[in-house]
């Protein structure tokens, strides 16, 4: 896909902010942020520590709101809902994907795959979602026989069992070494060209925003920049 402005916006934020005021000094973790992500793209938020990135995609996953500013999904305005319309616009729409995987211990892969495929409108089997992201032969193993890579990748499938429209990513390979992260992009990859999915990726790690439609730079709680990658590459050919 074209990562270019014809292609329909599917979040939109106007404007934002979000201050904490700790008593003694206010922190403006995002100060003033005007950002459209687009359909089917797959953009990569990149910026040192404390720039506002996880803020801003915790607001655009409804899992937190802005100070001041509005967020649109769509025709949708986020800042004009309740916590109950944002619990299911979450559950309706967004996948998540943290630094660490959260899966459940006791649990199979294809047991920590069920448990949001039980609760989804119109989920794919936990066995088709393990088979994109290459561990149809994994299935009933346990975490702890898992390298990090492999329990990631059983989180994206957990994310994308329900076909989620937007897949939001906070430091997905911030554990894993080249290797390992490198089979997790794929996976990434992979299901934003399979399916279209909107996918946002924060990253530390400069070297994975050659793989991504558009990139934003953000610095201070802003957005310094946005590139769009006329080329990509693919993540086997990342180096870090
Ligand atoms: N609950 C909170 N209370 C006070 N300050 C906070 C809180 N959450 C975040 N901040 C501050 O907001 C700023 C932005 O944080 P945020 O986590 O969004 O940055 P980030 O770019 O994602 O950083 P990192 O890459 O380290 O995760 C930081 O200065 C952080 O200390």
């Amino acid at each position: 896909m074209e990562a270019r402005p014809e292609n329909e916006i599917v979040f939109r934020t106007e404007d934002i902010t979000k201050v904490y005021d700790t008593g003694e000094v206010k922190v403006y973790a995002l100060a003033g942020v005007d950002l459209q992500l687009y359909s089917g793209e797959l953009a990569v938020l990149l910026g040192p520590s404390g720039s506002g990135k996880s803020t801003l995609l915790n607001i655009l996953g409804g899992l937190d709101r802005p100070t001041t500013g509005d967020v649109w999904f769509r025709e949708s305005r986020l800042t004009g809902m309740n916590d109950r319309e944002l619990t299911r616009f979450r559950r309706d729409h967004v996948g998540f994907v943290f630094q660490f995987y959260n899966l459940v211990p006791s649990l199979s892969a294809r047991e920590n795959v069920a448990l949001v495929t039980d609760i989804a409108r119109d989920p794919m089997p936990a066995e088709e979602a393990l088979d994109l992201v290459g561990l149809g032969h994994r299935m009933d193993h346990f975490p702890a026989e898992m390298s990090g890579g492999e329990q990631q990748r059983v989180a994206i499938a957990r994310a994308i069992a329900k076909r989620p429209e937007i897949l939001l990513c906070d430091e997905p390979t911030g554990a894993l070494d080249i290797r390992t992260g490198v089979t997790v992009l794929e996976a990434l990859n992979r299901i934003n060209e399979q399916f279209g999915t909107t996918t946002a990726v924060i990253t530390h790690n400069a070297a994975i925003r050659k793989m991504a439609h558009r990139v934003v730079r953000f610095l201070d709680g802003k957005i310094k920049e946005v590139e769009v990658n006329e080329s990509r590459i693919m993540p086997h050919e990342i180096q870090w």
